[in-house]
């Protein structure tokens, strides 16, 4: 015997109704018994009808009639027209009856428990019935079985308890001899005393499960609107998969916390019989979906994360605590004499305090009762005024796999830190198959993602990318990620994945990830318009796993929001030095915060570009060498003019060049001034430990008088002509001696000087070509001769590539 059940989604509409029919027909071959729920939406109308009844409001009678059109056509649809009218004579007679009923509680204004569950049973005895007739049309040897008939409770109205002893007496012998397929109501019983009594909330699992146990069925199959039971809630964790089997005690901890696809209480009578439970899907029938048995075999640590929402903790504590004996059995008591359901509990061995979850419904009134019990000790101050603290969600890992396996609980603990959650409260029971934190509501969708893709997708990482800034290196940056995306998820198990974009002037998120293609121009044509406040406010309620922020602008505007992007816990990288260069107080600040934060705040790119400059110093500084002199050819864009500077040539063609091959700053002038290299030599002081600020930086200005000041690029360039003969001088002069201008920095015995010179053929600056930086590393440990790190310090291709190392760099910490 194998019993199933379909619940109210599965027969919701005729169509529906119909495609369980055919599901059901393969099985026809062995001995089957089907429960059914009410009609998808009937039990609620049937509610909502009998509540505007009681209150007196007709209008509970347009409701009913659309109860009654709504089985009437189901007959209409489903069976043919010439059984069609004894079949509606039936339904017929049963709206009647409920018609009656919903009169009295029009009349009297009552509406007795007893009489909402009499009032509930029409809906599964309309459907089954419905359905066996239809089933019988299709020439399906079917019988319709009321429940009443064979399941008996008590009287506990809206949640009856089974007499299990008769009611298996009455399943059997109703089952004795019988040839037809029992199509049996859902959800419904009858008291000892004769009156019908519901089995309570998801009660057609349980008279499934009931008519399992009684007929000692080898399966019970739930069918429902979901594949079995995800790792984790599909609607918050896009990756989320079906578990193919679990144990028991897993699918009850799982639905405990917030997995409603089972019931838990349903599940006793299968459980103590050792029946499997498949959760099937009516909608993807051939698709295997969970099984639910006694053991747990498929060596995973954990089975699913699970959550549950709507969370106050209540907090008592006090000196009157310490080793009092009896205060808990106080507090408990007392929160069941209210019906206050307490979810967790937590208490440290100081016995200082109590902390508990429940029901953010109740916790007001939990409050007021636990403070009027200890009304004595509050008053006496052994105890203090219950705290309360809402807005709260219980996350849960569950699994049997976790039992005696050390490390589950520091995975858990470090993947909702690495993500910058508070954990408020946790709880393990000695089972070891749940830990259950509690944590901020709005941090749930995040904290069950960080813990599926750390327990479930543990080798593969997915970066949620927000880029502001699609010039020369942004654009490169996001065709780089575009290029490089299938061999990174492939290859690295590295998803990155770009959730926003956006210039001065547009951004354009999706939360789905952006197609990388046409991002740029969909933001420009789609994107809203631009407010730096709005992209970071955007960024953190998404409240994405491994969120970093990609900075590829010069704008201070957007650096002043990089205190509160870290603070939220989201990684910033850039190339953009205005941050590192701006004020010591600011620079410290934030590597502080990221510190604090456990947030990553990489810039590599700040000094040489794609070069190994910033984390080969701290990683010779963090081995415990100390630096000596730094000193270099620091910009790609002064580097490039000065070497490709020649007699014949003028000199503003040059600077045009070199802005034309992405070399410069947004505006040349950053770079002619010596701004740009006093910037990044100062950004390798700090690393290298000093407190210096930017006016400390002695800097040769290249850029004319009059062609400072308040002007656009173009201008600037048409200016610079009248200058070419000064420039030609300088020329000239150097190469009179054999020698080549170089504009350097220099850090040495705590000064920093920036300025054009010229060097001799000796001197390792003298061979540099193109946008080449080179930086000379003297330290401790390379006092005889310095480290030498060379290469091209400026262009979109290099930058983006160093951005885009840093970028992985941070999926590789994340894992
Ligand atoms: N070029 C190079 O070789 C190197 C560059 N860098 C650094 O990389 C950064 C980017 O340089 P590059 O790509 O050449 O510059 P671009 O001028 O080409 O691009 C700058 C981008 O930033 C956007 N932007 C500017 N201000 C804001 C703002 N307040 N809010 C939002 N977006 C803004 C611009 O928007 P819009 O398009 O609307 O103007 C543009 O998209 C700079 O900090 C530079 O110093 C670092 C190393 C090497
Ligand atoms: N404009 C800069 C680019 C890198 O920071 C340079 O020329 O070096």
């Amino acid at each position: 015997m194998k019993v199933l059940k379909f619940g109210g989604s599965s027969v919701a509409t005729p169509p529906r109704i119909q495609n369980v029919i055919e599901v059901l027909k393969p099985y026809l071959k062995e001995e089957i018994a089907v429960v059914f729920s009410a009609f998808g939406g009937i039990t609620d109308t049937l509610i909502q009808i009998s509540t505007l009844a009681l209150e007196g409001k007709a209008a509970y009678k347009d409701k009913l009639t659309e109860i009654e059109k709504r089985h009437l056509d189901a007959v209409r649809e489903l069976i043919s027209i010439q059984k069609q009218s004894s079949i509606l004579a039936q339904v017929k007679i049963k709206i009647n009856e409920l018609e009656d009923v919903l009169h009295g509680v029009y009349l009297v204004k009552e509406r007795t428990p007893r009489t909402l569950d009499y009032i509930m049973s029409f809906g599964e005895r309309l459907s089954a019935y419905i359905i066996s007739e239809a089933m019988k049309d299709q020439g399906i040897s079917a019988s319709y079985l009321d429940a009443r008939n064979v399941i008996r409770t008590d009287n506990h109205f809206g949640y009856a308890k089974v007499d299990f002893e008769v009611t298996n007496k009455l399943i059997r012998e109703h089952f004795r001899n019988k040839k037809e397929v029992q199509i049996i109501t859902g959800f419904i019983a009858t008291a000892e005393t004769g009156e019908t009594t519901t089995l309570g909330r998801s009660g057609s699992d349980y008279t499934a499960a009931i008519f399992a146990a009684a007929l000692q069925a080898h399966d019970l199959e739930i069918w429902t609107d979901v594949d079995g039971m995800m790792t984790a809630d599909p609607r918050l964790v896009k990756k989320a998969f079906t578990v193919p089997q679990m144990s028991y005690e897993e699918a009850m901890e799982l639905s405990h916390f917030g997995a409603k696809v089972i019931f838990p209480a349903t599940m006793q009578p299968a459980m103590v019989n050792k029946i499997p439970i498949w959760i099937k899907n009516t909608f993807n029938p051939t698709f295997k979906g969970t099984v639910i048995h006694a053991e747990s075999t498929n060596g995973k640590l954990i089975k699913g994360i699970s959550s549950m929402n709507g969370i106050t903790l209540l907090n008592v504590q006090g000196s009157g605590l310490l080793g009092v004996v009896g205060v808990s059995m106080r507090l408990f008591a007392t929160l069941a004499r209210e019906r206050v359901n307490v979810i967790l509990i937590s208490q440290a061995s100081s016995e200082h305090s109590i902390c508990i979850a429940i029901e953010s419904t109740l916790a007001n009134h939990a409050k007021r009762a636990i403070e009027k019990e200890f009304q004595n000790e509050i008053r006496n101050e052994e105890i203090d005024e219950v705290q309360i603290e809402g807005d709260l969600s219980i996350v849960a890992v569950v699994g049997d796999g976790m039992k005696h396996s050390p490390g589950t609980s520091g995975r858990m603990f470090s993947a909702l830190g690495k993500n910058g959650i508070n954990i408020v409260a946790i709880a393990q029971g000695s089972s070891e198959r749940n830990i259950s934190v509690v944590i901020r509501q709005s941090d749930v969708a995040k904290g069950l993602n960080a813990l599926h893709e750390a327990f479930f997708l543990s080798d593969r990482k997915v970066l949620n990318v927000f880029l502001v800034g699609t010039g020369l290196i942004g654009n490169s940056l996001l065709q780089m990620i575009e290029d490089q995306f299938v061999k990174l998820a492939k290859e690295n198990l590295l998803e990155v994945n770009v959730i926003a974009i956006a210039n001065s002037k547009r951004m354009l998120f999706n939360e789905e990830g952006l197609t990388l293609k046409r991002g740029i121009e969909e933001m420009k044509v789609k994107g809203e318009a631009m407010s730096m406040m709005g992209f970071v406010d955007r960024m953190i309620t998404l409240n994405k796993t491994n969120s970093i922020f990609v900075d590829c602008t010069s704008s201070e505007e957007v650096t002043d929001c990089y205190e509160r992007i870290l603070a939220s816990n989201i990684s910033i990288v850039t190339p953009n030095k205005k941050a590192n260069s701006g004020s010591y107080e600011k620079y410290y600040s934030l590597k502080n915060v990221a510190f604090q934060r456990g947030a990553k705040f990489l810039y590599e790119t700040n000094v040489g570009a794609g070069l190994p400059v910033i984390n080969t110093l701290n990683d010779l500084l963090l081995s415990g060498d100390k630096v000596i002199s730094i000193e270099g050819v620091l910009s790609g864009t002064l580097n490039y003019i000065f070497s490709t500077y020649t007699t014949g040539k003028k000199f503003s063609d040059v600077v045009k060049e070199a802005k034309e091959k992405g070399y410069t700053e947004p505006d040349p002038r950053d770079d002619l001034s010596g701004k740009d290299v006093a910037r990044k030599i100062l950004i390798l002081s700090r690393e290298a430990g000093l407190q210096l600020e930017l006016d400390q930086v002695s800097v040769q200005n290249l850029v004319p008088e009059d062609c400072q000041g308040d002007m656009s690029v173009e201008q600037f360039f048409k200016k610079l002509e009248r200058h070419d003969a000064s420039f030609e001088k300088l020329l000239k002069t150097a190469e009179a001696k054999g020698e080549k201008l170089r504009y350097k920095a220099v850090l040495r015995e705590g000064k920093v000087k920036v300025e054009l010179g010229s060097v001799d053929s000796h001197h390792p600056f003298y061979s540099l070509s193109g946008s080449d930086n080179i930086i000379l590393l003297t330290t401790e440990r390379y006092h005889e001769r310095p480290m030498v790190i060379r290469g091209p310090g400026a262009g979109a291709t290099v930058t983006a590539a160093g951005v885009f190392a840093d970028i992985i760099r941070i999926g590789h910490y994340a894992k």
